[in-house]
């Protein structure tokens, strides 16, 4: 008995009628259908898995997209991840972030990243679409993200952030320099007046 186990990520952007017929038909298929399946030219290739042939068998995906997936079609394809979904993978050994309404697992990059590890781990869990912005980004780097593209976000589900850009920022550090000068100039004033008062009574004593 065939036990086909579903699937990778990838195998999401087969279109539901392929892969409902790969399931159904592969119940019947005798093991040397399967290693035609497996050569590069088949349609299971083609549309980026395989099987194994060992028991049971298995329905794997390939370690990478084949360019016949048109990539328009992956992008009509595209799985849509809710965001408590997302926020699960939050940690080094998993680590998923959303910029542009788009899913990254960003895991196997994470020491990759010039940036470091730990900016990526703390843009988990929110948008870090302003964040990621901010940094200015190079067009290398944005043309980088397409290799940890999984999928968009359920984009309603998404908490509004909080992310201050640098001129709030500025504001921010400026008002406490005012509140600062505020509490100073009265204790120097203060201050100035007692030393004159102390003054005058020394040398109006002396005098
Ligand atoms: C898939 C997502 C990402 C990719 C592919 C990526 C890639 C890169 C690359 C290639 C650089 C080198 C500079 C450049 O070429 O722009 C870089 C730097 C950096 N990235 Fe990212 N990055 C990603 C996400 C993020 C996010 C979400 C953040 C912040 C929350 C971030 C923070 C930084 C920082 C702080 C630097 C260092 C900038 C510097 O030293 O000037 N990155 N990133």
């Amino acid at each position: 008995m065939l036990n086909i186990q579903p699937v990778a990520p990838q195998i999401d952007i087969v279109p539901p009628t392929l892969t409902m017929l790969a399931h159904s038909q592969l119940q019947t298929f005798e093991p040397s259908y399967i290693n035609w399946f497996n050569t590069p030219s088949s349609p299971c290739s083609l549309f980026g898995f395989r099987f194994l042939s060992d028991q049971p068998l298995s329905l794997i995906p390939l370690p990478r997209s084949p360019a016949s997936v048109s990539l328009s079609l992956r992008t009509k394809m595209a799985k849509v991840y809710t965001f408590e979904e997302v926020v699960k993978h939050n940690n080094k050994n998993d680590c998923w972030i959303i910029v542009f309404g788009k899913v990254y697992d960003v895991t196997q990059f994470l020491h990759e990243h010039p940036g470091g590890d730990e900016v990526l781990v703390s843009a988990t869990e929110k948008d870090a679409t302003d964040e990621f912005e901010f940094v200015g980004h190079s067009n290398t780097a944005k043309n980088m993200m397409s290799k940890y593209y999984i999928g968009d976000i359920d984009r309603p589900a998404v908490p509004v952030k909080h992310v201050q850009n640098p001129t709030q920022l500025q504001n921010q550090s400026s008002g406490v320099a005012m509140k600062i000068f505020q509490f100073l100039v009265p204790l120097l004033i203060l201050g100035l007046a007692l030393g004159l008062a102390l003054g005058l009574r020394h040398y109006g004593k002396n005098g």
